[in-house]
């Protein structure tokens, strides 16, 4: 990375004796969104809150903006922070609220408005708003407003704890939205802790998946979903088959074997088997729902799975399927179609291709 925004070196957190981060070492580049994912605890929070100064961290150091961070308060930090409980002032309108950030930095009052409008035009607020009081405008319009107040002042950092988790569904696809324009338009780095998986696939530049207060893989989207570092990650970031295996090296390539699968030729190549079950470890292999399909009578693939339907879910643009086969149940999501291809009872040949499996450590 040439010059990251944030620097964080082995960063250690203790509450007392409890250790709630242990060796974080993160950096995040100049505009990058950065999505913060991980089961409840890992410590997201708490990362945050070091980032932004309301927590001192026990050790490790913390560069932001080419400055150590360690004796510079909450105030003073190129950060801001936007919190999952709106903090917009109630007695104060829509334009003094977004305004706030410049007003006390005791900018002139033209400079002022036009970064207001600027900022409520990103957000996709109506100027008939600006002199609206928080009361008067729906939840999502008051998060819209909590966010536009935090960009106001172009901060090189912003901090999004959960902004979006109190929204219902349908506001949260067009906040999520008005993020990602906001983000594009002004250049400023983002560290965004979630717990929406697809919001992180579907926002971020890179992800970085947390597990007991310890960074358990940092990648892109990508990277994440079609190469996670372990079963625990495959298993965090979407639905997913984890299949136990053996895997054995064979030349340059895996040979593997399980019991749910029927493949000709059972082989993998090395990009296709995570380093530590090249290194050794029991195996899992990793099937994502997608990347199976149901077979035509006769049909063939790489490898099949011969089961009954279990249960299946209509969810418009596809159908889920869960198929008991060997023991197990396998989740599979086709496109949706007006005729269901196949109900409950049915015995049904699944086909995937030798190219979308995964070895991860089981
Ligand atoms: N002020 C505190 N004093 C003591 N322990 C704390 C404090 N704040 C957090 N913890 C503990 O540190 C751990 C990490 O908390 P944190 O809030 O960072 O997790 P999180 O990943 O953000 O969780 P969630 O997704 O539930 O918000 C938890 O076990 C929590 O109980």
């Amino acid at each position: 990375m040439v010059s990251p925004i944030i620097k964080a070196t082995g960063i250690d957190k203790y509450y007392g004796t409890y250790r709630a981060l242990t060796d974080i070492s993160l950096e995040v580049a100049n505009g990058e969104f950065l999505a913060l994912v991980g089961p409840s605890g890992c410590g997201k929070t708490t990362l945050l809150k070091i980032l932004a100064g309301f927590e001192d961290l026990s050790a490790g150091s913390l560069v932001i903006d080419g400055e150590d961070m360690t004796e510079i308060p909450a105030s003073a930090r190129p950060t801001r922070m936007v919190f999952q409980k709106l903090a917009l002032f109630p007695h104060k309108t829509v334009a003094q609220n977004i305004g706030f950030p410049l007003h006390l930095a005791k900018r002139p009052k033209p400079e002022i408005d036009a970064a207001v409008r600027r900022m409520l035009e990103l957000m996709h607020l109506k100027e008939s708003y600006l002199n609206r009081y928080p009361h008067e405008l729906s939840g999502g319009e008051q998060q819209r407003v909590a966010l536009a107040r935090s960009m106001v002042s172009q901060p090189p950092v912003l901090l999004l704890d959960e902004p979006m988790s109190a929204l219902d569904a349908k506001l949260k696809k067009s906040l999520q939205a008005e993020l990602k324009h906001l983000h594009r338009h002004v250049g400023t780095s983002f560290v965004h802790v979630t717990h929406d998986l697809e919001e992180a696939m579907m926002l971020a530049d890179r992800i970085c998946v947390m597990r007991a207060g310890k960074i358990v893989q940092l990648g892109e989207p990508s990277e994440i979903y079609y190469r996670p570092a372990n079963a625990f990650v495959a298993g965090f970031i979407g639905d997913t088959n984890l299949l136990p295996a053996k895997v054995t090296r064979e030349g340059d390539a895996f040979r593997f074997n399980c019991d749910v699968l029927d493949c000709a030729n059972p082989i993998i190549a090395a990009d296709q088997v995570a380093p530590g079950v090249a290194a050794g470890a029991d195996a899992a292999l990793m099937i994502r729902p997608e990347m199976l399909r149901l077979l035509a009578p006769g049909e063939s693939a790489d490898c099949t799975i011969t089961g009954t339907v279990n249960e299946y879910f209509i969810r418009g643009a596809s159908i889920q399927y869960r198929i008991a086969a060997a023991g197990t149940e396998i989740v599979m999501d086709i496109p949706g179609t007006s005729t269901l291809p196949a109900k409950q009872g049915d015995p049904v040949k699944l086909g995937l291709a030798l190219g979308d499996l995964f070895a991860v450590e089981a």
